[in-house]
């Protein structure tokens, strides 16, 4: 099938090559030259496992192509739209501008019978509103809502082989139409047996953000213990493993430290509560403030943390940074707890050295400030104190040892609760965690 994917970004870049892989011929339109030129390359503009490889050879086999000219679209039957949707600077409602605005060019070019199909994440009534903006370009077209679940890290994976499909349409003909088509896209997924739920737009929209407000919750939950293990004594990871093997609660999104960021939980959880209040329904969400405000708590305990350690003597002190990206295997530092934590230690006086596999350009970018390093013993070398805020396989393959040879203190402090804290411990290091002893 011809298909239009508007917007490149971590989503749509990653949708589009991976429709292509399922068989599809799909055009992508950004508005981002630099992105496209990439993109047209068969390179990925950002970091994602697997993506390079991907948009190698669906670039080479001429399934997808790219143009910053949205005209390109024309012809296509189905119109995916996956712009972003960025908490807006003034509050914390989702700003909707980027959506809008592709919207309007995207119904100029829209044939017959086309379905376009929302994919990024908006606040219920969205899809509503924006249906009615297509109708009245051309009455014969539909608007589906189709909302992404993927996680950066493991994106092509995701879109691939999905944990289910969700379709809000409308509930008449041209919604059957609808899910007909989407069927259609996503052959392959269903063939597998992947599950789709058939709802309505507000459901869709609604599904979106109830799942990564439950994920945010569930991460706040167990942060919340590790407050409590913090002045009680006790220990958040043995918490975590033992409340865990309840089916029921289940180990995953469990592990405590250093909270979410990224470009979705956070922003979701606020535009959430954002539309919930505009409803008039804002108390049925009003815990998701509690769970933003434990959240937050998580970093300021770290920079105490760093503090206590080095005796009150921040100013000055030699801090070495383990991870800049938001979570491991992402090049993403869009909210990140870890450049956060390291630019209030900077803040404070303290000499901050930043070191990440992926995510270093992005980093300085947000936060030029900061001192960054792409060699990683150079980076440890002279360090009163080690912290370790994104949890990289080669940070937590790492040799206590070796890593004793280069700084100045063996001091560590584990925000993401991924090293042994024996390993440690039996090298010498001072070992301290975010809801341990
Ligand atoms: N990143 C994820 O893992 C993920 C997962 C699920 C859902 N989402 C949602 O998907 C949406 C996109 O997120 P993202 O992380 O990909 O954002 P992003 O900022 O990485 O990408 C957005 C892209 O849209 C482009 N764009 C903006 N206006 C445009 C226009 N008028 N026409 C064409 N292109 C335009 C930008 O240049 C950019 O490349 C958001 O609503 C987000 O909440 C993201
Ligand atoms: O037990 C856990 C699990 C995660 N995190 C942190 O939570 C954040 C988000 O992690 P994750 O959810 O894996 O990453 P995202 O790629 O942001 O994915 C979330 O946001 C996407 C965008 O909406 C959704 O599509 C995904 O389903 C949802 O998991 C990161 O900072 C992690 O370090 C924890 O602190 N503890």
């Amino acid at each position: 099938m011809q298909i239009s994917v508007i917007g490149l970004g971590y989503l749509g870049a990653v949708h589009a090559a991976s429709l292509a892989k399922l068989g599809h011929d799909v055009v992508g339109v950004d508005v981002d030259p630099a992105r496209v030129v990439a993109l047209a390359a068969g390179k990925a503009p950002f970091f994602e496992p697997c993506l390079d490889e991907l948009l190698s050879q669906v670039t080479s086999s001429g399934r997808l192509t790219v143009s910053t000219d949205m005209a390109a679209v024309a012809g296509s039957r189905v119109h995916f739209v996956c712009v972003g949707t960025p908490q807006r600077p003034d509050g914390q409602a989702a700003d909707l501008s980027y959506v809008d605005a592709a919207v309007d060019e995207l119904v100029e070019h829209l044939g017959a019978g086309e379905i376009v199909v929302g994919k990024s994440t908006v606040p219920v009534g969205t899809a509503q509103r924006l249906a009615d903006v297509v109708a009245a370009a051309r009455p014969d077209a539909t608007l589906a809502w189709n909302p992404e679940f993927l996680r950066e890290g493991f994106a092509v994976q995701d879109t691939l082989h999905p944990d289910r499909l969700v379709y809000g349409v409308p509930g008449d003909a041209a919604g059957q139409r609808a899910t007909t088509v989407l069927d259609e896209v996503f052959a392959s997924p269903l063939a597998e047996g992947v599950p789709r739920i058939v709802t309505d737009y507000p459901t869709a929209e609604l599904v979106k953000v109830a799942a990564n407000s439950f994920l945010a919750t569930k991460i706040s939950f167990i942060n919340a213990m590790a407050e409590l293990c913090e002045v009680a004594g006790g220990d958040v990871a043995h918490l975590a493993d033992a409340i865990g093997h309840d089916a029921r609660i289940g180990r995953r999104f469990l592990d405590a430290g250093l909270g979410f960021g990224g470009g979705c939980l956070p922003k979701d959880i606020r535009a959430f509560r954002a539309r919930a209040d505009e409803l008039g329904a804002g108390d049925a969400v009003a815990f998701l403030g509690e769970v933003d405000a434990i959240n937050t708590r998580r970093r300021t305990r770290m920079v105490d943390l760093a503090s206590e350690v080095l005796g009150g003597m921040v100013e000055g002190a030699e801090v070495t940074v383990l991870g800049a990206a938001f979570k491991p295997d992402s090049d993403d530092v869009r909210d990140s707890p870890a450049l956060d934590v390291a630019a209030r230690l900077a803040e404070l006086g303290a000499v901050v050295t930043v070191h990440d596999p992926q995510a270093i350009d992005n980093a300085r970018a947000k936060r030029p400030e900061l001192r960054y390093e792409r060699d990683l013993e150079a980076a440890l070398a002279g360090a009163d104190a080690v912290l370790l805020l994104t949890e990289w396989k080669q940070y937590r393959d790492l040799d206590p040892e070796r890593v004793g040879t280069l700084v100045a203190q063996r001091t560590l402090l584990d925000g993401r609760n991924a090293l042994s804290r024996s390993a440690w411990t039996d090298a010498g290091w001072q070992y301290r965690a975010l809801g341990r002893r």
